[in-house]
């Protein structure tokens, strides 16, 4: 996607979705900013595509894949079995008495369990299951250190482990199965 504006698009968005999570707002501002939102959704509609031609969650050299569905974490260290990332839950995400949403933290260990989980030549493997574990506050709007690691592979199964760490602190950890499709599975 070489000069591409599509990455910064994608920037504003996630930066207008934590003021708009954060703000204040006053019936002018609602209703300003529903007549936008709605001209948008007019010019949006008729560019609907199928999944292969979309970008959103689908552009591999940007954090978050270019989607803003789940905080963008970018990565440190990756090898065959492992991945090291950093990430910071902006307002958006934003669960409640200034700690991240549980939902949200779970969607960030999917996505990045699914990385060592998926990193060989085999077919693509995908969740069974997904225990996590909150073991203290995620704080917001601070960078925190996600993990995660390949530690058994059984025939089609692969098993993966992450931690969500602030600093020394454990925030979170998860169990993932992830299962090898089999071919002509969806
Ligand atoms: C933010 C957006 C950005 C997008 C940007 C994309 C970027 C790209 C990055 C890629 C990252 C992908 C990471 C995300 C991955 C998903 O989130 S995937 C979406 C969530 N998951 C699903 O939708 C899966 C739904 N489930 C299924 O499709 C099927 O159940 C499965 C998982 C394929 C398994 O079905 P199956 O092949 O028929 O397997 P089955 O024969 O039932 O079981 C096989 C074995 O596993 C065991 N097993 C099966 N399920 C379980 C279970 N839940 N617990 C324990 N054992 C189990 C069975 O007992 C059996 O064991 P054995 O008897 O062989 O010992």
């Amino acid at each position: 996607m070489p000069d591409s504006a599509y990455p910064a698009m994608i920037d504003i968005l996630r930066d207008f979705l934590d003021d708009l999570a954060s703000a204040s707002l006053d019936e002018t501002t609602i209703g300003a900013l529903t007549a936008d939102l709605s001209d948008w959704r007019g010019r949006l509609e008729p560019l609907k595509a199928g999944e292969d031609e979309r970008m959103f969650g689908r552009v591999d050299d940007v954090p978050g894949h270019g989607q803003v569905m789940c905080p963008a974490f970018a990565i440190e260290e990756q090898d065959a079995t492992s991945v090291r990332a950093t990430v910071s839950f902006g307002d958006y995400f934003l669960g409640g008495n200034a700690a991240a949403h549980g939902g949200a933290v779970s969607l960030l260990f999917d996505e990045v369990l699914g990385i060592p989980a998926n990193s060989g030549p085999a077919m693509m493997a995908r969740t069974a299951y997904l225990h996590v574990n909150y073991r203290a506050i995620t704080p917001m709007n601070r960078p925190l250190t996600v993990t995660a690691t390949l530690y058994a592979v059984e025939g089609r199964k692969r098993f993966v482990r992450g931690e969500l760490k602030d600093g020394e602190r454990l925030c979170a950890d998860a169990d993932g199965l992830f299962l090898e499709l089999l071919p002509g599975q969806q």
